[in-house]
């Protein structure tokens, strides 16, 4: 049966246990990444909402969760996935390093990051062509941060710097701004923000507001329903994570194996802003590609234990799970768009 159509009952788990890591850098304004793993009679899933998430806002990642501790996902169309190493609004020497140490041939490069000078993004961008050399790809995400005429100017700056850019990622926060933008420059556009409920794929394309559909499965309520968000959005997709430990980019990977057409690079080598992982054999890329797994990997015991958090944040993240769990809607026919 599919979970759009059973009653999902917290109580059928086998286990639940909440874990507290580290990032190595901060991100999204982030310096520890808290969540919940969940057992269930088909394996592990992770809910791991970002804490200024809404009960309603998280309610698809607690379905993306129990998608995987109850159901199996869909046939994949490819074994192994070419991902981007992925470069926080850190220095140049420091972005250097992390492209040069990841083996992946695509970066993806945040840039308009709050109390920064432009100029620190172009450094940025000049050290990471350096260390990719000519042929690699470089990409940028602004997380909405710019105004379209900002957006233009930064855009073609930008693309010098890095000496061509493959997409720029959501410039701007809004559909028609993206519109606007993608009619002025000569970078592709690709939509993340701007796609994260199943109504809001039709409205960028009908928009034409972007190449390329930056799609997750964990805040799209899973696997088989970024899917349809995928077929439905007409555009090329680029899966990409919400920064879950090595259990919840699972979901994210069997979503990149099971896609008709995989174009881009995806941006799934997050476990590598984590300062340490849940499971033992953590789903790092190697030389740029990673594995598409069958279910998602089993925590180890003494990783649990080691990330378990003080009492508190337990009860905390038990609680939201609740509350998450009575607000999220029984049926798809329910849910809003
Ligand atoms: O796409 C990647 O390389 C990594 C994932 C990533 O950048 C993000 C994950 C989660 C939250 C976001 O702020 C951020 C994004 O905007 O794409
Ligand atoms: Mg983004």
């Amino acid at each position: 049966m599919c979970s759009t159509d059973r009653e999902l009952d917290l109580a059928e788990l086998d286990a639940v246990r909440v874990y507290s890591l580290p990032m190595r850098t901060r991100f999204r304004g982030v310096t520890t990444r808290q969540g919940v793993l969940l057992s269930g009679p088909a394996g592990w899933g992770e809910f791991c909402p970002f804490e200024d998430y809404s009960d309603a806002d998280s309610a698809p990642w607690l379905r993306t969760a129990l998608e995987s501790c109850f159901e199996s996902w869909p046939e994949p169309v490819r074994d192994a996935v070419p991902v981007n190493c992925t470069v926080p609004a850190v220095d140049p020497e420091r972005a250097h390093r992390i492209v040069a140490d990841s083996g992946c041939r695509t970066a993806k490069v945040k840039v308009a990051e709050a109390g920064q000078p432009e100029s620190a993004d172009i450094e940025r961008l000049v050290a990471v062509r350096a260390a990719l050399g000519g042929s690699g790809a470089v990409r940028v995400d602004a997380n909405a941060a710019w105004d379209t005429d900002t957006a233009v100017r930064r855009i073609r700056e930008l693309d010098r710097a890095a000496s061509g850019l493959e997409y720029v990622e959501q410039p701007c926060p809004t559909v028609p701004e993206l519109a606007t933008v993608r009619r002025r420059v000569n970078v592709r556009i690709a939509a993340d923000e701007s796609i994260r409920r199943a109504v809001d794929p039709l409205r960028v394309a009908v928009a034409e507001a972007a190449d390329v559909a930056v799609i997750k499965a964990t805040p799209l309520g899973g696997v088989r329903r970024a899917l349809r968000v995928a077929d439905s959005c007409g555009l090329p997709c680029v899966v990409s994570s919400a920064v879950e430990s090595s259990v919840g980019l699972a979901a994210q990977l069997a979503l990149a194996g099971a896609l008709p057409d995989l174009p881009f690079a995806c941006g799934l080598g997050t476990v590598a802003l984590l300062d340490g992982d849940m499971v033992s054999d953590s789903l790092l890329p190697v030389n740029g590609w990673l594995p598409v797994p069958r279910r998602a990997p089993a925590p180890s015991p003494a990783l649990v234990a080691a990330a378990t958090p003080p009492a508190e944040t337990q009860h905390r993240w038990l609680d939201r799970l609740r509350r998450v769990h009575d607000v999220m809607p029984r049926r798809e026919a329910d849910e809003p768009g």
